[in-house]
Order: C-alpha cells, then structure tokens, then sequence
C-alpha cells in the first residue's frame, strides 16, 4: 500500500464509536441541572454526542474553532452547469486570503481561524499567509467524459483532508468547521448525493449560485449523464449501459433512513456495494475528497466537525461509507436551500440545526450553527444541579 491508502486506512482504523458510558453520565446530569428536563430540545442531544465522542462527561468545550476552506475546480464547468466563470473559484480565494468573504465576516465573529486549502484550484496560487498549498491537481476531469479523478489523485486528497485536520488540531483548534469553494461543485455534489442515497438527479440537483429553469434542467441532465457513465444511476443495471433494473425487495434495501427525504421508491443505491473512494473518483471533487477526509481526520481524533451545507453533506456521504462511526463526530451546522443536502442529512440521520435558506456554502451556515455547538457543551460545564442550587425538583409522578 502507498502512503496515502495507509493513512486512510490507519485513520479510519482509529476511529470509535461513541461512548456510551459518557453518554449516560451526560443524560444523567443533563436531568439534574436546573431546568426542565429536555428542556433544551436538540441542543440536549448534541451534550450527549459530544460527552459520547469526547469519551468523557462533560465533553470539553469545543473552542477555539478552526474553519477549513477546501477549494477545487471542476471538469463539469465545461458542461454550462453554472453561469460563473471558473475563474470566481481562485478570485474568491484570494478574497478569502484578504479577509473580504461572508466566511471572514462570520469566522470573526465567532473567533474561528479561516485556512484556505488550495487542494486543486485550476490556476497557480501565489504563497499566502492562511493559505495551505495541497493542490493535488488542477481541478478535475469532466464528470460526463470519464472519471474526475484518478483513484491515487482520489486517496491523495483524502489523505491531505487528514492531515489538515490534524494540523489544525495540533495548532489547538478543538472544533472543526468544513468550508468549500469551487465553481461548479454543487454539480459534483448533486452527482455523490445521488450515487449515496439511490435518489434520482431531479430530487437532488439545486439551483447552486442561482440558474434559470432551463439551466437547471441542462444541469439535471449533466448529472443524469455522468451517473450512467459509471454506472451509479438508481434504477439501472451499468453491466446493462443504462438499462432498467426491476428495484430490489425492500429487505434487501432495508437502510438507516431516520429523515425520509422525499424518496424515490427506487430502493437501490447505486454506490452499495462499490468502493466509496471508486466512486468519489467518478463523479466527486477534490474538495469533497479533502472535506471527507478532514471529516476522518476530525473523528479519529475525536474532535468535533460541524459541517457546512451541500459540499459537506456530499463529502460526508463519502466519509461515512468509508467509515459509519465518523458521524459521531458530525454536526449538521444548518439545513441549505438545496435539496440535495435535505437528502444528505436524512441519509446520515443528521439533524441540521439552522434553518436559513442559506445557500452559499464557504463553511458560513456552519459558523452560524458554531454557538449553538458549544453553548450546548458549556451548559453541561457551568448550569447548576438542583441540588447544588437548592433549587426543589418537580413532584414525583406529576
Ligand atoms: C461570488 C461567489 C462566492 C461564493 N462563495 C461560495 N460559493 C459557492 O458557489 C459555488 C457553487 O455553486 P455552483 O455549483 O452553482 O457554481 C461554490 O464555489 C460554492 O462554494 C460562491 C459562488 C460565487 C459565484
Ligand atoms: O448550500 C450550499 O452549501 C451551497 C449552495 C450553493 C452554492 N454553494 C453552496
């Protein structure tokens, strides 16, 4: 094995699942501090992941944060799937580097450090501090003519992911944050999403930075496209090229689906059964690879994830099937406009904790979501027990 498939391997290898002894102590003292118990809803829930994934009550509070920007262009722009120029992905770069993005305006106001991971932006980028250069390659191949990425380019860029989670850790970032930038890489997302969740391109597929009607049914078609050429379109058979399976029988199907998204019954993922890096090659970017990566990274280490909107859920799609107890280490910072992030989450069973309509992705809705992380840790630090506050419980059976 080459280094990078080592690394994968040995970070997944690493990964646990959440404890469930720290759990149990993080309900048990969630129902002795004052206040109703639940009465904190889901922020309750993300206490005990955290306890769970730290292996310890209370988890330690998940600051200072640390937000990733993986940036990557895409071989599919040349399909005509976004009206901006491929350029926008390394402009917005250096605006990122300058401080002048809503990632900059969020992060700071969270007092999350920004990294920009150059981890295959078409053009040359110029050293800069804040800017991490991994470029893997150039951006990728087109989608619809042949595999985005080579399987090596595929593995090196989840590799890199690994280690920028690791550098960030190392730095004393306690909380992760995905982010992403790359011209035409809600099209790539749309393309995973499908292949990990066995729905049809149309329940996946967004309007992105904002197409036309008919842009948007070119774009459906793009990822129709690319999911037949590698065989990851629901519903067809690729040793067939295309043809229609009969759908398997639901026990054959059965799968972890606590959020339906609106489904198609066409109960086959196609990705099943395929190597989750094979497939990432076919129709992924480079910054999914890094997200999914940075992910695995996040979890071995048991620091927490948030992630940002449709890239991410993509990414996460992939670093869940390499690994299903990384999600321990996920939170789903908000719910995006696009549908194929609805369909992400519910396929992880992630509950995304804002609700926006944001649709700009660069890691802001998940800086938003940062408070609400590590206000529900901070609550299991500094509320005090019943107890402790003489403060009288409610009345037996009542
Ligand atoms: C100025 C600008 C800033 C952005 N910041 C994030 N994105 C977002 O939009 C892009 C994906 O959308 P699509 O697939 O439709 O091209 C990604 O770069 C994503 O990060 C931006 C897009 C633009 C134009
Ligand atoms: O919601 C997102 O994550 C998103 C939407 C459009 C463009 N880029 C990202």
């Amino acid at each position: 094995m080459d280094r990078t498939a080592d690394l994968i391997a040995d970070t997944v290898a690493a990964v646990r699942p959440l404890d469930e002894a720290a759990m149990r102590d993080a309900r048990e003292l969630q129902d002795r501090l004052t206040k109703p118990p639940g009465a904190l809803g889901v922020l309750e829930d993300v206490s005990v992941r955290l306890a769970g994934l730290a292996g310890t009550c209370p988890a330690p509070l998940p600051e200072p944060a640390a937000v990733a920007v993986f940036a990557a262009d895409h071989g599919v722009h040349a399909q005509g799937v976004t009206p901006w120029p491929q350029e926008v992905t390394a402009q917005m770069v250096a605006n990122f580097l300058a401080g002048g993005a809503v990632v900059n305006a969020f992060a700071g106001q969270v007092g999350a450090e920004v990294t920009v991971v150059d981890i295959g932006v078409a053009s040359p980028l110029a050293v800069a501090p804040g800017l991490l250069p991994r470029k893997v390659a150039p951006g990728t191949a087109d989608m619809t003519e042949g595999p985005a990425m080579t399987p090596e380019q595929a593995r090196e860029a989840v590799a890199a992911g690994i280690e920028v989670a690791r550098e960030l850790a190392a730095a004393g970032a306690r909380c992760l944050i995905t982010g992403d930038m790359g011209i035409a890489n809600t099209t790539a997302s749309a393309a995973l999403i499908a292949a990990f969740t066995g729905l049809p391109p149309e329940a996946v597929t967004g309007r992105g930075t904002g197409i036309d009607d008919a842009t948007h049914a070119h774009k459906v078609e793009v990822v129709r496209t690319a999911l037949r050429r590698h065989g990851l379109l629901a519903g067809t058979d690729p040793a067939a090229d295309g043809e229609p399976v009969p759908a398997p029988r639901p026990a054959e199907t059965a799968r972890k689906l606590d959020e339906q998204p609106p489904t198609s019954d066409a109960s086959s993922v196609p990705a099943a059964g395929r190597d989750p890096l094979e497939v990432l090659a076919a129709v992924g970017g480079l910054e999914h690879a890094g997200i999914a990566g940075f992910v695995l990274g996040a979890a071995a280490l048991r620091v927490p994830v948030v992630l940002d909107g449709v890239i991410a859920g993509a990414a996460a799609l992939v670093a869940a099937a390499l690994c299903p107890d990384a999600l321990g280490a996920c939170v789903a910072g908000h719910r995006s406009a696009e549908p194929g992030h609805s369909a992400a989450v519910a396929h992880l069973g992630l509950r995304p904790l804002v609700d926006l309509e944001l649709r700009l992705g660069e890691g802001t809705g998940a800086l938003l979501a940062l408070p609400l992380v590590q206000g529900a840790a901070r609550v299991l630090h500094e509320v005090a027990t019943f107890d402790s506050a003489g403060v009288s419980e409610k009345d037996a059976g009542a």
